[in-house]
């Protein structure tokens, strides 16, 4: 499927590994695969990492492909994976899982709901926690055992030591310099194998967009590829946010226009979310040479 060679062992590793009579639920949090990269160093190395025992930190700017890498890898491995989604109010509660009351056989009892991180440690699933520097500094601690060799957590709800099952292992996923982020704690940094991602270019773009968007028109979709291309190297050149040359923002502009003329099209679908008035007037620039 992927068109990656991995050493012997570590494939016979992977293999033996898959958790076989997964239930119907624990299918579903399979991710469905479909990364693809200039660069196939990002997904050999990722996968190495993991099948290693090491967590994996996936580093880039919005729209590049994190979440899509990690349901990739979790295909790979054939492990379901089990998402948080990092904000301000994530607490211990939402990572570990919380204490309720239920009835059993006309008793009340006090029983435990495990959370994803629980979850993910008891079953040897994957982990995936998504933009994990919006989170607050100290709730992030809870994990450090979690994520180096220890690979344990006391759950503080119950009192209960839980050492992960074999196959455990995290995804983050970061967005460095994003509004309501902070920089991400060395210590935590430090407990992961660090993948930068980047803005997918050219043919592999092409066929992300031809695959993905609701446009068929080749050309146009060739053109659209020049647009990622131009607004990419106003990026570097310090010109432009990174986020302008956000994939899932060509994606959505791909689709508008289908029915839009083109230029309003990459005007709603990029130019738009900017806020500076001087980097919409770029990227309007960029597309009028393009597309009038
Ligand atoms: N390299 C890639 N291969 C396949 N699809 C991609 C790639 N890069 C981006 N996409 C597509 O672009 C969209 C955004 O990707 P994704 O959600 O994985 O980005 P992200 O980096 O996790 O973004 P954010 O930081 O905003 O959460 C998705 O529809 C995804 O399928």
């Amino acid at each position: 499927m992927y068109n990656i060679q991995l050493p012997n062992n570590i494939q016979k590793l992977i293999d033996e590994n898959k958790v076989k009579d997964l239930k119907a639920d624990e299918q579903s949090l399979i991710g469905r695969g479909g990364y693809t990269s200039n660069n196939n160093d990002l997904l050999f190395d990722s996968i190495i990492a993991l099948a290693m025992g090491k967590n994996v930190l996936l580093k880039g700017p919005t729209g590049s492909g994190k979440t899509k890498l990690a349901e990739t890898l979790s295909s790979v491995f054939h492990q379901p994976m089990h998402s948080i989604n990092c904000s301000v109010d994530l607490d211990a509660e939402a990572l570990l899982g919380y204490k309720t009351i239920r009835q059993h056989n006309g008793v009340a009892e006090i029983t435990f709901v495990p959370g994803p991180v629980i979850k993910a440690m008891q079953e040897g699933h994957l982990l995936y926690i998504d933009e994990i520097n919006m989170a607050k500094p100290e709730t992030l601690p809870i994990l450090n055992g979690v994520l180096d060799y220890r690979k344990t957590i006391t759950n503080p709800f119950t009192g209960e030591v839980i050492r992960a099952k074999e196959g455990f292992a995290v995804i983050s996923a970061i967005n460095e310099g994003y509004v309501g982020t902070v920089p991400l704690n060395e210590a935590l940094k430090n407990r992961f194998i660090v993948i930068d991602v980047p803005y997918i270019q050219g043919d592999i773009l092409k066929q992300v967009l031809l695959s993905q968007s609701k446009l068929t028109d080749e050309k146009l979709i060739q053109k659209f590829v020049v647009l990622s291309n131009d607004l990419q190297t106003l990026v570097k050149n310090g010109h432009l946010s990174e986020e302008a040359a956000s994939v899932r923002a060509l994606i959505d502009t791909c689709d508008l226009a289908v029915y839009l003329p083109t230029l309003r099209a990459v005007q709603r679908g990029i130019a738009e979310k900017l806020d500076d008035e001087r980097e919409k007037s770029a990227v309007m620039n960029v597309a009028r040479t393009l597309f009038e």
